[in-house]
């Protein structure tokens, strides 16, 4: 018995036993940080198949991969694992959809399945966590909310206008705003020889929104609007997908600068936001409905009958105003603003936007919305800047609202989906000489006609049931602004210089501020009709 009680203490207290102990045990923790950091892979139904996709580290999945400009990442990743791939961001599998083809099938075709948001921490900042556009909610009262901000967008850019000879509202407060910056950018050119148009886009693009929404413009120097619509890339920068802090929690708890600025950010927005939707509380009139802040009031007044869907609580509507300023000002500026750094860079296509706009409309009179369908190459050239640029590299992310099958695979309800729009508007499958900007590609071979089955290829405002409601809007917007600038002046960078057009990645790639624009008048500016 002795000899037996010595032989197992001298197992158990061996210097090597102890060592062997300590190795075991390493190599369990090492096994079960791995069973637990991998991303958490569901068991996939008999005869179907999981998404492809490359092999992630531990802890970080393939974040190292995706760190710089996740969109030609993913782009160069699914020439290799397909239209359906699924990566790991930390431990979070996500799927990254990609190909023309694919994108109407799950968005459109299978749209229910993948018209949900995923419930990302960075989303939960923005407008107060209720954002129609960013907050995970489906159901019946979002449906009801997003047909209420289209309705209401809708009615206040195509009712008529009852002060201007302007076919409609929009195209009343676009043609001033439009006209304004022309006068801005004349004045500034002879103050300061050279400037960054975006500074002055940027308000007038807001105003025309902010006509819409409060019945309300800005002064071009007005600090508060400033300050918010000039400091959109600290929205931009955490709100864009596959931000690593929304996937891996880890990061939430180390100090981040970016993510301290957008919480400022959109607390700022809301507080700007909740002034002037009180200003309308106080002032509102039923009998007088100014604007979109007023019609929302009206809804929630007068629904108080109506079923819950239909129903808008009263602090909602500082939210959905939120959602349409916010993103209303953003992408028509970027828009505008990469439609410059293409003229700029292609004088000869400047030349001959201003040859068709001479020859159809002429010196004495404005463009108008109606033009639109008579500038084949003017329109082509917008076209062109939405496939190029990209500038809207990914949707904002879908969620999966049900488990489902795409092209095949498995994929389980609630998983993150990132859109590639960059993808598809790059895909030589699609396009001879994709990363060549020309504008004829949308042409007949004569030159008079865009071909309408061509800019249906061009993605930038989604597709399906989660597509940009402000579509509408922003495309004529684009048009009137672009066509009202180029009519009386011709652009150019100071000393020959080149722009820089690197884009820099986030929710939307933004080009570099450039300082050395200079404009030219074309002719004497009489006062058009
Ligand atoms: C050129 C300008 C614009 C572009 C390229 C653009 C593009 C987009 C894209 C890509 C989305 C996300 C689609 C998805 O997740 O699948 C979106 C959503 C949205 N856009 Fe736009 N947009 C533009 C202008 C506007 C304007 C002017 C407004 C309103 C005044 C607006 C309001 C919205 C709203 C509210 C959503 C969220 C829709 C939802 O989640 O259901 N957008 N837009």
């Amino acid at each position: 018995m002795a000899a037996g009680m010595e032989a197992a203490t001298g197992l158990a207290g061996s210097p090597s036993s102890v060592m062997a102990t300590g190795v075991l045990l390493v190599a369990t923790a090492f096994c079960l940080l791995l069973l637990l950091t991998q991303p958490l892979r569901r068991r996939v139904p008999k005869g179907l198949k999981p998404p492809p996709g490359p092999r992630g580290l531990p802890v970080v999945g393939n974040v190292l991969e995706l760190r710089k400009d996740p969109h030609l990442a993913l782009t160069r990743l699914s020439q290799k694992y397909g239209d359906v791939m699924e990566v790991a961001i930390g431990t979070q599998p996500v799927l990254v959809l990609s190909g023309l083809d694919t994108l109407r099938q799950a968005l459109v075709r299978q749209g229910e399945d993948f018209m949900g948001r995923p419930d990302l921490p960075s989303f939960r900042h923005i407008a107060d966590g209720q954002s129609l556009g960013f907050s995970p909610e489906v159901g019946e009262v979002w449906k009801a909310r997003r047909k209420l901000a289209q309705n209401a967008l809708k009615t206040f850019s195509i009712a008529a206008s009852s002060t201007s000879s302007s076919s409609c509202l929009l195209e009343e407060h676009v043609s001033k705003e439009a006209a304004y910056l022309v006068t801005k950018f004349l004045q500034v050119m002879e103050e300061e020889q050279s400037f960054d148009p975006y500074r002055y886009l940027v308000v007038s693009v807001a105003n025309v929104i902010c006509a819409m929404c409060f019945g309300k413009r800005y002064d071009h120097n007005d600090q508060e609007l400033l300050s918010l619509v000039n400091d959109s890339e600290k929205f931009g920068e955490v709100a864009a997908a596959g931000n690593p802090s929304d996937f891996i929690p880890l990061l939430r708890y180390l100090p981040s600068r970016s993510m301290d600025l957008f919480k400022d950010y959109n607390q700022r927005f809301v507080r700007f936001l909740q002034a002037i939707v009180k200003e309308h509380y106080e002032t509102y009139d039923k009998d007088n409905i100014r604007d979109i802040t007023d019609s929302l009031i009206e809804q929630c007044l007068d629904k108080k009958e109506a079923s819950t869907a239909a129903r808008i609580p009263n602090e909602k509507i500082v939210n959905l105003v939120n959602d349409l300023f916010g993103a209303g000002f953003e992408s028509v500026t970027n828009s505008l603003s990469w439609c410059l750094m293409y003229l700029v860079t292609y004088p000869n296509i400047q030349k001959r936007i201003q040859a068709e706009l001479d020859q159809t409309i002429g010196r004495e009179r404005r463009p108008r919305l109606s033009d639109q369908g008579t500038l084949p190459y003017t329109e082509a050239f917008i076209l062109e800047m939405f496939r190029h640029s990209s500038f809207l590299p990914f949707t904002i992310p879908h969620s999966t609202t049900k488990d489902t099958v795409l092209n095949g695979y498995y994929i389980p309800k609630g998983r993150c989906v990132f859109v590639n729009q960059w993808q598809v508007n790059h895909d030589e499958k699609l396009w001879k000489d994709p990363h060549v900007f020309n504008p004829e590609r949308f042409l007949n071979a004569e030159g008079t006609e865009v071909n309408k089955e061509d800019g249906e290829k061009v993605l930038i405002f989604g597709l399906g049931k989660r597509r940009c409601i402000g579509e509408f809007i922003a495309r004529r917007q684009v048009f009137l602004f672009l066509t009202t600038l180029l009519q009386q002046l011709e652009f150019s960078v100071r000393d020959g210089r080149k722009v820089d057009m690197t884009p820099r990645y986030g929710l939307s790639l933004k080009h570099k501020r450039c300082e050395h624009f200079q404009v030219k008048q074309r002719f004497p500016m009489a006062s058009l009709s």
